[in-house]
């Protein structure tokens, strides 16, 4: 695997609310074990990235402490209300090691599924330009719904994507892309977006589309599926 070594942040201060569980998502059980669990095992087994910073709530009492994993170092700090905010503060918590210039992963707690393979192909590709995301093109017929719950209108197809993470760009850069979206009032829904507000052209990168974001109850159990068969 070529590119560079990097950090990653895990945005990890969320709710949960669409899981309706009895504690954030993040550490609900996913096949035994926390679902954070997984995720941070995962990236901490890739050998591009040196070290992990974790986003968590300000009321998180569930953290245990992790320090170290598979030899990386494995940091905190406390997020924000909205994803961006958590991504912000994990932007400027992490430590001096990590230049101006380096480029910083960030990738939701709420992906275990994620492949090594991907993260490598990601780390390479949008290494060598001015960073990435992984994706997949929307393979799905696209409807825009009215307020009845009927398809209005059928949306364009050709060049839509679906974005997941992880996301790549360089430290200072998204630190100025993120800042200027909370300036703008503009609440971004991931990195890319406010790297694209910034005028940048994050590179796509398709990866596996087995990557899923666990958001509500019926996503544990395709996620405990997709562990016990994802090559990693
Ligand atoms: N203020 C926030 C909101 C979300 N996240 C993290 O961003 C990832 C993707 O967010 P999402 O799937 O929406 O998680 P939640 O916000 O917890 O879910 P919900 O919207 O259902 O409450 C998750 O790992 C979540 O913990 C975060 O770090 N800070
Ligand atoms: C960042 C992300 O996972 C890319 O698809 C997604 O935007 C997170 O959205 P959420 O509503 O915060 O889960």
């Amino acid at each position: 695997m070529n590119g560079p070594t990097v950090w990653c942040l895990v945005p990890a201060a969320g709710r949960g609310t669409r899981v309706g569980g009895d504690c954030p998502k993040q550490y609900l059980p996913l096949a035994g074990r926390p679902l954070i669990e997984h995720t941070l095992e995962r990236l901490a087994t890739h050998p591009r990235i040196a070290g992990l910073l974790v986003i968590l709530d300000a009321t998180d009492t569930r953290w245990p402490g992790t320090t170290m994993l598979n030899g990386k170092p494995v940091l905190t700090t406390i997020g924000g209300m909205e994803r961006s905010d958590s991504v912000l503060a994990g932007v400027d918590a992490l430590p001096d090691v990590v230049g101006v210039a380096d480029f910083v992963l960030v990738h939701d707690a709420a992906r275990p599924c994620v492949r090594l393979a991907d993260i490598g192909k990601l780390i390479e590709l949008a290494g060598a330009t001015d960073g990435g995301l992984l994706g997949a093109p929307l393979r799905d017929t696209l409807k825009c719904a009215d307020s009845a719950g009927r398809s209005e209108s059928t949306e364009p197809r050709d060049r839509r994507w679906r974005a997941f993470t992880p996301q790549m760009f360089r430290r200072a850069q998204l630190s100025a892309a993120l800042r200027e979206a909370a300036r703008r009032g503009v609440n971004v829904s991931d990195e890319a977006m406010a790297m694209e507000l910034a005028g940048f052209a994050p590179l796509l990168v398709e990866g596996a589309e087995d990557n899923i974001k666990v958001t509500t109850a019926t996503d544990f159990a395709l996620a405990e599926f997709l562990l016990a068969r994802t090559a990693t």
